[in-house]
This record gives structure tokens, sequence and C-alpha cells, in this order.
């Protein structure tokens, strides 16, 4: 039998939307994916020649890239965030929806009234650094994980750039949504040289793109 494809999925939030939209696509994980006890990090799913692996939402991206898994499903934050050239997302899974946003205490001014360097927290140093530079401000960018939110009454910086939905955590810490940096929506993502060299790549992606053209019967 072939080698294995190896598809990456995140542990995060996007994992209980992606499960029915995987479905769709004949992307089935074995009963054990979700017994919660399970400390496995690779699963076997209906198709012989398919597993998964359950990663960080920022190593799926990591994974893909480097071809250790050819396919995977990640945020568009976390593809922005990597700018990966090897990484490929030809399709917009329509889930996972939230935007990238800079926030700040409403005492704080706004960022273009003539500052050119500022302190931010974020888990998004990267997108945060080009997204001052068009602007012409140099972002000195304070690498968080998580929690970014408590940066600002901390005094660790007086902005944060971090993901927002309903906008309640913002909200609840003190702080204000001042500008969307970029609308976000989790992809299907492969590794380039897989998509060339492997044609069940290919034929994933085009399932996925059916199932994300067609509205969900469910
Ligand atoms: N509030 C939100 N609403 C909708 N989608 C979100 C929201 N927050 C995050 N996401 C999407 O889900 C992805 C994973 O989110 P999140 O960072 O919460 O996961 P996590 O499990 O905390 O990640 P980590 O692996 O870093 O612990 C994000 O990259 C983003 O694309
Ligand atoms: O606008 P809201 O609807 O409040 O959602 C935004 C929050 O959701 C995400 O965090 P998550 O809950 O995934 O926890 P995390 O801080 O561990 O990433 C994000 O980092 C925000 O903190």
């Amino acid at each position: 039998m072939a080698t294995p494809l190896t598809f990456a999925i995140p542990k995060g939030r996007i994992l209980e939307e992606a499960l029915p939209v995987m479905e769709r696509a004949g992307v089935v994980p074995e009963e054990a994916f979700h017994d919660k006890g399970n400390r496995s990090l690779t699963f076997a799913t209906t198709r012989e020649d398919l597993r998964l692996i359950r990663v960080r939402a920022f190593d799926v991206a990591t994974f893909v890239a480097h071809g250790a898994a050819q396919v995977g499903i990640v945020g568009s934050d976390v593809i922005e965030e990597f700018d990966y050239s090897d990484l490929y997302a030809p399709v917009d899974l329509a889930i996972g929806h939230c935007r990238l946003s800079l926030a700040a205490p409403a005492d704080v001014p706004e960022a273009g009234a003539g500052a050119s360097h500022m302190r931010v927290a974020t888990k998004y140093p990267n997108v945060t650094r080009r997204w001052f530079e068009r602007q012409g401000i140099q972002a000195e960018c304070v690498k968080l994980n998580g929690a970014m939110e408590i940066a600002p009454a901390l005094g660790l910086a007086r902005r944060i750039v971090d993901l927002v939905s309903s906008g309640r955590t913002l909200a609840e810490n003190g702080l204000e949504e001042r500008d969307v940096i970029m609308q976000v929506s989790a992809r299907l993502i492969v590794n380039r040289a897989a998509l060339k060299t492997d044609p069940r790549v290919g034929e994933l992606v085009e399932r996925f793109r059916t199932v994300a053209a067609a509205p969900d019967a469910s």
C-alpha cells in the first residue's frame, strides 16, 4: 500500500466546526479520536490511506509547510503569521470566523496619532509588524501565547493585537477594538510539493472545494 497521507488538524476551537466538514469530504476519524481520555496524537480514519494528527493550531501550518503532513486545516490568521512559501491554502472552509484586531484601553491614543514607535502584545508579531509598517510605524512586539487582553492593565504594552469574535473578552477586560487588521476563517492547506507529486492530495482539495461550495444540508 502507498504511504498514508497525514492530515493535520488543530486541537483548539476550530476542531468542532471542522469535523462535520471533514466528514462531508470523506475524512472520518476512528472512534478513539472522540475519547477525551485518549492521549494518542495520531488517529486512523475510515480511509486506510489517510491518518490524522491532532496538534496545536500554529503547529498545523509548520507540519504541512515542511511536508511532515501533506494536508491540514488552520485559521487564515496562522497562515498569514507564518507566510510559508511551501504552504498553499486553496479552500476557504467558511468556518472559524473571527477577526484579528488592534485593541487598547479607552485612554490610549489612536495608532496613527503621530507616534513612530509603539509596543504591542500579541501572538502574531509578524502580521502586527507588517500592518504597522504600512503606516510608517515601527511596532515592538511582545510575544504572548494567550490572554493578551491582560497585558495593558499590567503595563506590559498599551496595545494588543488579538482575535476578536463577539468582542466580549475585550469588553470584559476594559479594552476597545480600534482597527480590524484582517478577517479570519479556517482554510484547507496543503504542502505544495505533495500537491504536485501525489494525486491523492489534489483529489482531497477537490472534495473539500465541493463541500465548501455546497450549503450544509443538516
Ligand atoms: N473567538 C474566536 N472565534 C472564532 N474563531 C476563533 C476564535 N479564536 C480563535 N479562533 C480560530 O481558532 C484558531 C485556534 O484558536 P485558539 O488560538 O483559541 O486555539 P488554541 O487551542 O487556544 O490554540 P493553541 O494551540 O495556541 O493553544 C485560531 O487560529 C483562529 O483561526
Ligand atoms: O471576542 P470573543 O468572542 O470574546 O473571542 C475572543 C477570544 O477568543 C480567543 O481566545 P480563546 O477563547 O480561544 O482562548 P485563548 O486565550 O486561550 O486563545 C481569542 O484569543 C480571544 O481571547
